[in-house]
Formats: C-alpha cells, structure tokens, sequence
C-alpha cells in the first residue's frame, strides 16, 4: 500500500473534503455525524434539481439505496453525472439489493455507472456478483469470506474497488486483496453503521490517489474505532457515542498502529 490509512485520515483532517451523501432516511443522521467525527465535511444533498451542480464542488459523492424511490434514484444518477465529468469518485452502497427485483434492477444500473468503490456487507455482493444470497433484508447473513469470490469477479467486471464488510473485512480491486480484522459485534445491532461507513470511504476516497488505498483506510478506521469503544461500551446503546468518540480521537499514527491488515495471496486458478 502505498497510502496507510493513517496517511489518508491525516490529509483528510489537514483539508477536510466535501462529502456529497445520497443516503436513507435511516442513515442521514447518524452518517452525518460519523463523518464529522472522522473530521470530513458532510453534505445530504440529493435532489435532482442541484444533485449534479452540487458534485461539480463535492470531493466524492455517495449513494445508497436503503430507501430508494424513482425520485432518489434521478437525484442519484443527477449526482453520478456531476461527479464522473468532474472527475472525483463515487461510492455505492447496494443495501438490501438481493431483496426485490426492483432494487436488483437499480444496483445493477449503478454498477454499469462505474463506482469508483462498492461498499456491502457479504450478502449484498453476493447477490451483486450474481450468487444466492441468504441476506435478510438490510442485514448481512452470509460469511465475508462466502463473498470473497464473487468479490474479486465483481471488481474485475466493474473495474471498482469492492469492500465486503462483516466480522472480518475484505477488500479487493481484482488484483490486490486484504482483509481487516477489529470492529466490533455490536456494530451490527447499530442501524446506519455500515452507510455510515460508505460515507466515509467517500471521504477517504476525496483526499487518496488510489481508491483501493481509499476503502481500506476508511474500514481501518472503523475498524479501530470499534474495538476501542467495544472496551468502553455496556451493550448496543451505549456503543454508539464512544463509537463517535473514538472515531474522532484515533489519530493518524494510532490508526496505523491499530489497523490490522492482512495481504491475501493472489488466486491464480
Ligand atoms: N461481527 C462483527 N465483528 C466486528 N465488526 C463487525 C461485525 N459485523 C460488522 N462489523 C463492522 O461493522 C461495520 C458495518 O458492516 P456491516 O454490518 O457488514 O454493514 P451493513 O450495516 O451494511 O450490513 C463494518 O465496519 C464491519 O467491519
Ligand atoms: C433499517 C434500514 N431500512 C432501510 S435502510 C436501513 C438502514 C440500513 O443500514 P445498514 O445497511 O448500515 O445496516
Ligand atoms: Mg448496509
């Protein structure tokens, strides 16, 4: 890696980036929070009339689809427009897309738009790599390494970085793939976590020249940030502010002292 996360987190804090957040209305709160926490800038901007206008100013845009409705999706597309002709990443997060054919027939559009990273948990890529999915409507129920497969297929056909997130991380591009160990088993009893986390690799994504880079310093800080508030934390609830405590008081040296990343050996079959 040429990029550390703690690299990344302390060029995303010397100039924090505008991040332009399409998210669920679940989401828009929480998220918000988390990327100011993690000290970037964020925007839940996403009409079609000043999606595009306002991605031409944004350092990366992100689009989820937990609620989605046709108006969403043209503010969305509106956003993706703005962002690809002025050359800054975007970031999707497929939730729930192995649910109904409706948002099997959306993900599968956004993919053909080229995100610069797909974020899901396992069940989600499972389903975006065309396999059976046991998810369970925005809650993963396939093993992260079930996905890793399909992972890297994804990301050859894409050309975008693809982060399976779980009780174990993967990250691949095609040719180069890691896993991230730490977080938390309460993360997942806290909704909004894993949009959260799509934000911030938008954020991430903003400030980094290599979007594999980008993906793996944003799950890193996740990653640390919930092991830290796991020591601190009594049960789901109280996770969540020492979750937004930690994610901002991890500095760039500690991020990369904490983070633990493992190389996966290329498959050569
Ligand atoms: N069992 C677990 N143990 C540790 N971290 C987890 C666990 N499950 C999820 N996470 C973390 O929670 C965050 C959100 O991931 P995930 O729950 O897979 O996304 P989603 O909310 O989209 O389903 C990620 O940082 C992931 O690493
Ligand atoms: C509960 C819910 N319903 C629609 S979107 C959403 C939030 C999903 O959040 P996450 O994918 O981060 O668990
Ligand atoms: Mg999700």
């Amino acid at each position: 890696m040429t990029e550390t996360p703690g690299t990344l987190l302390a060029a995303l804090r010397a100039e924090p980036p505008l991040v332009q957040c399409l998210t669920n209305y679940v989401a828009m709160n929480i998220a918000a929070n988390v990327v100011l926490a993690a000290g970037a800038s964020p925007a839940m901007v996403a009409d079609v009339e000043e999606a595009e206008e306002f991605a031409g100013i944004a350092g990366a845009v992100t689009v989820n689809i937990g609620t989605l409705s046709p108006p969403f999706i043209a503010g969305a597309k509106a956003a993706i427009a703005g962002a690809s002709a002025a050359g800054h990443p975007w970031v999707f997060d497929p939730v729930a897309c192995q649910a109904t054919s409706y948002r099997r027939r959306v993900a599968a559009d956004l993919v053909a738009l080229k995100p610069t990273i797909i974020r899901g948990n396992a069940s989600e890529i499972l389903s975006l790599a065309g396999e059976a999915s046991s998810g369970q409507g925005v809650d993963g129920r396939d093993p992260v390494a079930v996905a890793e497969d399909g992972a890297r297929r994804l990301a050859e056909e894409s050309g975008s970085v693809v982060a399976v997130t779980g009780e174990t991380d993967f990250v691949t591009d095609g040719a180069r793939a890691v896993r991230i160990e730490g977080g938390s088993p309460l993360m997942p009893m806290n909704t909004a976590l894993g949009c959260s986390l799509t934000c911030l690799c938008g954020a991430y994504a903003a400030v980094s020249s290599d979007p594999f880079d980008a993906a793996v310093g944003a799950l890193a800080h996740f990653a640390a940030a919930g092991a830290r508030a796991h020591e601190k934390a009594e049960g789901a609830g109280t996770f969540a502010p020492h979750f937004l405590d930690a994610l901002q008081a991890v500095t760039p040296e500690a991020l990369d002292a904490e983070a633990v990343i493992h190389n996966v050996a290329e498959v050569t079959s």
